[in-house]
């Protein structure tokens, strides 16, 4: 019992020594010095340990090392607020902080029910001293120390790794700027940065029919793996149709913003050979939208007769036509990219060739109507941040009796900060339009009105050998509110 106590003391006194020996040695020696009483201290207790240290090193090299690159950018969301130090930036091009690990401090994390340490490593290197007698630290060089217990080596390297690099790949794409595309010099796209704010929250449209896009999208970007087995290019297109002013253009700047996808807005008009055409959509990237707003005035494409003729006269056989586009969507465009919406706006879906609108193409047709009751309550929501006012419900009951646009309600709603001059202004408007007679509803004009109608269900086109295809197309005679 003596001998074990004294054992015991001893083992104590080492360790106490060896954590002051530790301590002085990251507090009082230089950088380099340091790096070296590091790992003489880790040969000599390394035997004993159970743990491994994987070294992630921020360049290999000359190159830098992706690994580092993407352990930094999956660490910078696992930074816990009970951690003692971190680091806090702001770039220039970002729109948030982003956080990272200061030297030496250590962070906890777990995979799989495995616990993992972090530590960063750093390194100051090409350092200067300036005529002033200052230090100009030209870059920071250092490694990263991932150490967990020996068992767990395999699930480190093989499942740990990949989903960290797997991890960073997400978090880049969410954080990255989006871009929109315009083919203003016909054969090419030329890009901005895509800052159009509009989201599903603040998009004025009726509540379930939000929901039924909302679950139809979301059920496209996960069905990476059905599309290929079922040999289907993976894109899905949507046709908007409406009076202008209902939101077709904010739509599809919500849907961007919701996916995280650029958008190429194609402008038909300047495009007029089909090569240009097919050489414009082969450029676009993955995970993109292509958006061709008011289809129907883009270009002649009511008649595909005229369209085969040209086709049979040399002289026009590269003329931009509707079979050139929608070979080029269904085929060899499909086949070389992944994750493609199309959408088709216009003010006329009557005049729209049938060949357009058919299942398969246009997997979903999305009505934008007139203002009603609920999109009001979003735009009031939106402009003014009120739930209920006074004048909701006269302003409710107007809505149901003329066709007004939710850009008209906007407009209203924009002109005074003050909610009440707002809504008197609107009810003034809404007022007039009744007494005018003007768009008023129920007059059989529009008869999609006040009604959210799924009208079928099928199995698209060419996939009847495929039994478990539940692809459907739905089409949305609908909306206002
Ligand atoms: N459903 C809506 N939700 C929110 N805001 C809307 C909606 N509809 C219209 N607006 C407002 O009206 C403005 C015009 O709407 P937008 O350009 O999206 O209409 P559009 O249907 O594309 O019209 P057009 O057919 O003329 O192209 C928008 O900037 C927005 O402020
Ligand atoms: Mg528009």
């Amino acid at each position: 019992m003596e001998s074990i106590k004294k054992y015991l003391g001893i083992a104590a006194s080492i360790a106490a020594s060896a954590m002051l020996a530790r301590t002085i040695v990251n507090e009082y020696l230089p950088n380099e010095l340091r790096i070296i009483v590091h790992s003489a201290f880790n040969k000599l207790f390394g035997r004993f340990s159970t743990n491994q240290t994987i070294v992630i090193q921020k360049t290999e090299g000359l190159t830098s090392n992706k690994l580092y690159e993407a352990s930094s950018t999956y660490l910078c969301n696992r930074i816990s607020p009970n951690m003692r130090r971190f680091r806090v930036s702001k770039n220039e091009n970002k729109n948030s902080i982003t956080f990272s690990l200061v030297d030496r401090e250590e962070l906890i994390d777990a995979f799989q029910g495995v616990e993992y340490k972090w530590q960063l490593i750093s390194k100051q290197k090409n350092e200067r001293m300036n005529r002033d007698g200052d230090f100009s630290l030209a870059s920071e060089d250092g490694w990263y120390e991932l150490t967990f217990h020996k068992k767990y080596k395999d699930v480190t390297l093989d499942s740990y790794l990949p989903h960290i690099l797997e991890k960073a790949k997400e978090i880049k794409a969410a954080n990255r700027r989006l871009k929109l595309y315009m083919n203003e010099h016909e054969y090419c796209w030329s890009q901005i940065d895509l800052q159009h704010p509009a989201t599903f929250e603040t998009l004025a449209m009726e509540a379930d029919l939000k929901k039924t896009i909302l679950e139809d999208l979301t059920r496209f970007i996960e069905r990476k793996e059905y599309y290929k087995k079922i040999g289907k290019a993976w894109k899905r297109g949507y046709l908007l149709f409406g009076p202008p002013g209902t939101g077709k253009s904010t739509f599809v700047s919500a849907m961007a913003n919701y996916l995280r996808f650029d958008i190429y807005d194609l402008n038909l008009k300047e495009v007029r050979k089909n090569s240009v055409l097919k050489r414009l959509l082969v450029g676009m990237k993955n995970k993109s939208m292509l958006v061709i707003e008011d289809i129907d005035c883009s270009i002649d494409f009511k008649n595909r007769e005229k369209d085969k003729k040209n086709q049979s006269n040399q002289s026009h056989h590269d003329e931009i036509s509707l079979s050139g586009l929608l070979n080029f969507i269904d085929g060899l465009w499909s086949t070389s990219g992944e994750e493609r919406i199309i959408v088709f706006t216009t003010n006329y879906k009557e005049k729209l060739d049938p060949a357009l609108l058919r299942p398969g193409r246009m997997d979903m047709h999305i009505y934008m109507g007139y203002c009603g009751p609920n999109s009001f309550r979003v735009l009031v929501s939106n402009y003014h941040a009120i739930d209920e006012h006074p004048m909701f419900e006269e302003i409710e009951g107007l809505l149901k009796e003329v066709e007004a646009t939710p850009a008209e309600v906007a407009e209203q709603l924009l002109r005074s900060d003050n909610v009440d001059v707002a809504l008197e202004g609107l009810m003034q408007l809404l007022q007039e339009k009744r007494n005018d007679g003007q768009g008023n509803k129920g007059n059989g004009k529009d008869d999609k009105d006040e009604k959210l109608v799924v009208v079928k269900k099928k199995e698209e086109e060419g996939l009847e050998s495929s039994a478990e295809d539940h692809e459907t197309e739905v089409v949305i005679g609908a909306v206002n509110c």
